[in-house]
């Protein structure tokens, strides 16, 4: 449709840019790769040498680049499209949202996050299973989400079967009168079953403080999380081993990686056309800087310093969490004042940003160096 002839990929994330040759991607070299998981072209944590990266799209005569990856990598997409600019390139440069969390802000979902909830369906009714098979049975099942707890609260809700949330946003304590400990026991009591899900980001302070851990990072810079589920599993079973006549049978269930490695199901393959059809069509059209995705429904062209400026995250206040609560019964471990004063800054955090999107604050998704089409 446009004439294009050559495309090629970039291996192994940011470093590939500098560290390996390009690959030939042609129509059928590409044709079947949704019938799969992973990426052809790898991926890698680190290694963003903008400097290098910038040089070698100029050495390459590369005249539009699309960038795929989560919230870290549309920063560095960010970075990228900066330096494109101050070296004055003809070259547009383009997100796509690609992440299982769905933490990149502003838009309405990544593409992965669907399939992602979907899989975890498999690792809940095990565990669901296993639970109700057995004399006290608990199944604890730990999802991804490192400081966005979306994959847990969907999947809780899709299932109906998970009897606790737990996610990084919504802190929790384990001991005393409301804790998880308490509402454990009476559930095991009424149901004589529970399951518990708990997103891999969820209860990180509790942890560090229980094991005296000092924070290390990941190549990207990522906090290098401890084991959740591993550390509930083990608190929960020390708490009913101190009481008589309370024996637990605790199955804990780990298919994180399990589930980011399958292949897209029907609903991510259509939106992925669609973000592919849009990110083209606005690079084709002249545009630069931005991430593509649908936004309240509608694909849209979002200038990176919206989609970089915060992470997208469950907000508890909302009406979202109240409905997973409400379907779980669980406890949601804070005080009214604790509600209040998160409405409070939730109030004020949207206020400041209606009133920056007023005052016309910084740079538009830009037009691309060639001109061809584009509003300010
Ligand atoms: N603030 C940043 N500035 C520039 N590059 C970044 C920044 N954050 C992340 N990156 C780059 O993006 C890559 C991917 O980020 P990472 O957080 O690992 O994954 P994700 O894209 O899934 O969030 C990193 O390895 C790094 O090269
Ligand atoms: O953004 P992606 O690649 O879909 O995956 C996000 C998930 O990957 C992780 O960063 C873990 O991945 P790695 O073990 O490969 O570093 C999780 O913390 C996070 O929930």
């Amino acid at each position: 449709m446009y004439g294009v002839t050559s495309v090629v990929g970039i291996e192994g994330g940011y470093k590939g840019f500098y560290s390996r040759n390009t690959v030939t991607l042609t129509p059928k070299s590409v044709n079947d790769i949704h019938k799969r998981g992973g990426t052809i072209l790898g991926t890698s944590r680190g290694g963003h040498d903008t400097a290098k990266i910038v040089d070698s799209l100029q050495d390459r005569g590369i005249n539009q680049v699309y960038i795929i990856g989560g919230d870290g990598t549309q920063q560095g997409a960010s970075v990228i499209y900066e330096e494109v600019r101050r070296r004055g390139l003809k070259c547009a440069v383009v997100g796509v949202p690609k992440t299982i969390d769905n933490d990149i802000a502003v838009i309405d979902k990544s593409f992965g996050f669907d399939t992602a909830v979907e899989e975890a369906q498999r690792a809940i009714n095990a565990a669901h299973v296993e639970a109700e098979s057995a004399e006290n049975g608990i199944g604890v099942v730990k999802l991804m989400g490192r400081n966005s707890g979306f994959i847990a609260m969907y999947a809780t809700l899709a299932s109906r079967d998970v009897d606790c949330c737990l996610i990084p946003e919504s802190p929790f304590y384990l001991e005393g009168k409301g804790g998880l400990l308490e509402f454990v026991e009476k559930r095991l009591k009424d149901s004589g079953h529970m399951v518990i899900v708990v997103a891999e980001g969820a209860g990180q302070d509790l942890i560090a403080q229980s094991m005296n851990f000092v924070d290390t990072q990941d190549a990207s810079g990522n906090k290098l999380l401890l084991d959740v589920g591993l550390w509930l599993s083990q608190k929960i079973k020390d708490h009913f081993k101190k009481k008589t006549n309370f024996p637990i049978t605790l199955k804990y269930i780990d298919p994180t990686y399990m589930i980011r490695a399958v292949r897209s199901n029907a609903s991510d393959n259509v939106y992925c056309t669609l973000l592919a059809h849009s990110a083209l069509h606005g690079a084709m059209a002249g545009y630069s800087g931005f991430t593509v995705a649908p936004v309240n429904g509608r694909h849209a062209y979002i200038p990176f310093y919206r989609i970089t400026e915060k992470q997208n995250k469950v907000v508890i206040t909302d009406r979202m969490w109240a409905r997973v609560l409400c379907s779980t019964n669980q406890p949601c471990f804070l005080s009214h004042e604790d509600v209040e004063n998160m409405k409070h800054d939730d109030d004020e955090r949207h206020h400041l940003h209606n009133t920056q999107l007023l005052d016309g604050s910084p740079a538009k998704c830009s037009p691309n160096c060639n001109g061809s089409a584009g509003a300010e």
